[in-house]
């Protein structure tokens, strides 16, 4: 039986880190684990420009524990209004990693999204040409769309035109949580990848509505039926190239989430890898965990791969805190509903 596990260090390829007060409480409970991170860029006013992106990287070097080796991979929130020029510039010079792409109203903080994907057009074909990657939030905002098909409809409707319509760019389906989002990027060719959440790999959407309403695990996109938790499991633990780690931990006060509307997110940076090594022991798939978490990300992105280590060993169940305080906030710590017993030790 392993009981150790080295993996070259990870990297999370989807993360929230917020600002202020939120910033400082979160970022060490990443950097701690991983060496890089893809930045989400909705703040509120959200990272638009090049000079938004500068300004926010470095709030976040600021609020860096001193021993902490870790490097935020800046991206632009993309709008009806931002520069082509802006963007490749901020790209050239290596300041952003990557292009957020937020439906209008889809998820938390999106109000200022795409509402007609054509006016982003001449953005998408310049980010095409110097290959600079789209990560989408694949979710349609029609009303009329039932939330638990928004992802296979966003597919269909949006995403499959805006491929062919801007041949040659790089796309990453965020947070993927559907076996037909898992189908399209299998078939979807060297410049579709995709990542998937430590979250979705855990919970279906009995968790979140059997026996009570449990808003600590609401997030967006939602979480689906079992058939579908169980198809993310099987790609990412597939060793798959182009399925990879975004945590998409999402912090949001506990007053935000335990309410009559509450905030959608879950916070996972404290505990991911801890739990990701018990889902891919019990998928038989230890050996994978590293192309996971470690391997295909950067090789997606086109960057090297960290060259650091991490240790996990298997014990006694981890201990690991219910919540995490920021200012005068709580923010619940993601509970996987089992015991993980897997630490990580260096
Ligand atoms: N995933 C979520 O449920 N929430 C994210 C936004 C997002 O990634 O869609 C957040 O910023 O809180
Ligand atoms: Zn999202
Ligand atoms: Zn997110």
């Amino acid at each position: 039986m392993t009981t150790r596990l080295t993996l070259r260090r990870p990297d999370d390829w989807h993360l929230h880190l917020r600002d202020g007060a939120m910033l400082r409480a979160v970022l060490p409970e990443s950097a701690r684990h991983f060496a890089r991170a893809i930045i989400m860029p909705n703040l509120v006013p959200p990272v638009v420009t090049a000079d938004d992106a500068a300004a926010y990287r470095d709030r976040i070097r600021a609020a860096l524990p001193e021993d902490a080796d870790f490097t935020p991979l800046m991206t632009l929130y993309l709008t009806e209004e931002s520069d082509p020029e802006d963007v490749a510039r901020a790209a050239e010079t290596g300041l952003v990693t990557a292009v957020k792409l937020y439906p209008a109203g889809a998820t938390t903080n999106s109000a200022s999204g795409v509402r007609d994907m054509d006016r982003v057009r001449p953005v998408l074909e310049r980010m095409a040409a110097i290959g600079l990657p789209l990560c989408v939030h694949g979710e349609v905002t029609d009303p009329e769309v039932d939330i638990f098909d928004r992802e296979a409809v966003f597919i269909d409707r949006v995403l499959d035109p805006l491929r062919r319509a801007v041949p040659g760019l790089r796309v990453v389906m965020e947070h993927l949580t559907t076996s037909d989002g898992v189908d399209y990027v299998r078939e979807g060719g060297e410049d579709l990848g995709a990542t998937i959440t430590t979250h979705h790999l855990v919970i279906n959407r009995n968790h979140l509505l059997v026996g009570g309403i449990r808003p600590h695990y609401y997030c967006l996109p939602v979480a689906k039926r079992e058939r579908h938790r169980l198809a993310l499991r099987a790609a990412a633990t597939s060793g798959a190239g182009r399925f990879f780690l975004g945590t998409d931990s999402a912090p949001h006060p506990d007053h935000a989430k335990e309410t009559a509307c509450g905030c959608a997110g879950c916070f996972t940076a404290t505990n991911t890898l801890s739990i990701l090594a018990e889902v891919f022991e019990a998928e038989g798939a230890l050996d994978r965990l590293e192309a996971f978490t470690s391997l295909n990300g950067p090789d997606f992105y086109r960057l090297p791969r960290n060259t650091g280590t991490i240790a996990l060993e298997k014990g006694d169940a981890v201990e690991y805190p219910a919540a995490i305080q920021a200012g005068d906030d709580r923010v619940t710590v993601f509970d996987p509903g089992m015991p993980v017993h897997w630490r990580v030790v260096s």
